[in-house]
């Protein structure tokens, strides 16, 4: 469960805050000053912290500034009032994520505490499904790029997506975690005809076994106990749209079940009804486990299977596609220089170098982590390999141990290397070292290369 601080001096508002918070899956604590936020920002790591501008032993932007250096990863809210937008402003230069005009509604800052955990990809990486935050917003200035990516995968990838996204087509998207799965039903959702209907998502490895009926169906009021009011399920929150339901192999079979008679059957009804309602989604799944498998297995149901597997589309990890690396290092980049209010425009060669030797088990995730941090220790305009993580370092040391040390030898071991990440197509080992392909065959005849 995302973890959130809301500091604010009006009692009674930071009350029903916290209260609206609460009932929507998030732990909330409250701190109604300055110092006691403190407090308990030394004793837990929040995900959000939502912050007034104005408190009253000073001024929200001191304690930004600490949240930042200290919690580099915690997304920072300003609240502020009407007048103080210029204020804000100049908070998201200092880090903030984003600022909220009071008086905001539920929806408003549902959405952008949603926003504020992607961008953090926060260690919980929780996913909330509420379905007012699916409400689609115009972009803002902090709104990641979609990097296509130029290898050969990324481009069949992209050609596959641009076939399905019209249809109504189920569709299961398999690659390890974070590869971008969510990013691809996504984009699949935004290039259909449901575009300006909503896309839910859903992380089934999250839901308790127990409620995830009422998670999917909804509930009465007092069907079961702690069924405090009707509550929508995904599907109907998703109805004319999208629902994206990832890790679907952690759903239980009973679950299993379930969700194919309303695949099939089209309807649902909410748990403690007796009525039917019609519902029309489309199915969007994603697995980072082999499907195939589980069904062999006995763990996952073969019809359901083919149910949500009319189209499939693989997404390689990262160190597959290793050509597009640099172009996701770019982008995540940008992102990160707007997103921290810095100015970072480059990244060094000897910078690239580690991170074109790293293996990524965390892929994009992980890259755009490492981006993100590397931003944030840069003071000048170029990333240098200073700011990335050691691990990263130690890496490509211990890839380089043993080689000797002569350039000649370090160069000739770089073009090998490359040659092999691309099947020994030149044109992209040049794209990759960053070289003309003039220059790659010059370099080839230098070290009689018998490629
Ligand atoms: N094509 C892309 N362009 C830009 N950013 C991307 C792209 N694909 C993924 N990302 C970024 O990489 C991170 C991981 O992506 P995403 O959440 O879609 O992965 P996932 O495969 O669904 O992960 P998990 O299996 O852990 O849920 C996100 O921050 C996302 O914004």
């Amino acid at each position: 469960m995302p973890k959130i601080l809301i500091i604010e001096d009006d009692t009674a508002f930071c009350q029903m805050l916290s209260r609206f918070l609460t009932k929507n899956g998030f732990a909330i604590t409250t701190s109604y000053n300055l110092h006691n936020a403190s407090e308990k920002l030394k004793h837990t790591k929040f995900d959000v912290i939502l912050s007034d501008v104005r408190l009253p032993e000073g001024d929200g932007l001191d304690l930004l500034l600490r949240i930042k250096s200290e919690f580099p990863e915690t997304q920072v809210i300003m609240m502020t009032g009407y007048a103080e937008v210029k204020t804000a402003v100049n908070a998201m230069k200092k880090g903030a994520f984003d600022y909220i005009a009071k008086p905001f509604t539920p929806e408003e800052i549902l959405n952008i505490i949603n926003k504020a955990l992607k961008a953090g990809d926060t260690s919980s990486n929780e996913k909330v499904q509420k379905s007012a935050s699916h409400k689609k917003k115009e972009t803002t200035s902090t709104k990641p790029q979609f990097v296509a990516g130029i290898s050969e995968s990324s481009q069949q990838m992209q050609q596959y997506i641009e076939l399905v996204a019209p249809t109504s087509m189920s569709v299961l998207l398999v690659g390890e975690s974070g590869t971008g799965k969510e990013v691809t039903a996504r984009m699949i959702h935004d290039r259909s005809h449901r575009r300006n209907q909503k896309f839910v998502a859903v992380d089934c490895g999250a839901i308790p076994k127990e409620i995830a009926t009422s998670e999917f169906f909804g509930h009465l009021k007092g069907s079961f106990t702690g069924a405090i009011e009707d509550k929508m399920g995904h599907f109907e929150a998703a109805n004319g749209g999208t629902l994206f339901l990832d890790e679907i192999g952690n759903l239980s079979y009973e679950n299993q079940v379930q969700l194919l008679r309303a695949l099939q059957e089209r309807k649902i009804k909410r748990v403690g009804s007796t009525h039917e309602v019609s519902v029309d989604v489309r199915i969007i799944s994603a697995t980072n486990e082999n499907l195939e498998e589980a069904v062999e297995e006995g763990r996952f149901r073969e019809d359901l299977y083919h149910r949500i597997n009319e189209f499939s589309i693989t997404i390689p990890p990262l160190r597959a596609r290793i050509e597009d690396l640099l172009q996701f290092a770019t982008s995540f980049l940008e992102d990160a220089t707007k997103e921290l209010g810095r100015n970072v425009t480059q990244v060094a060669d000897e910078a690239k170098e580690v991170l074109l030797h790293y293996s990524w088990p965390g892929n994009l995730r992980e890259l755009k982590n490492v981006m993100k941090r590397a931003v944030l220790f840069t003071e000048g305009e170029t990333l240098k390999s200073e700011a990335l993580p050691q691990k990263l370092k130690n890496h490509l040391k211990s890839e380089l141990k043993g080689t000797d040390f002569s350039k000649e030898t370090y160069e000739k071991e770089r073009i090998l290397k490359a040659l092999k990440q691309v099947n020994f197509n030149k044109s992209k080992a040049a794209k990759l070292l960053q070289i003309t392909r003039k220059t790659l065959y010059n370099k080839i005849n230098q070290y009689q290369l018998d490629v």
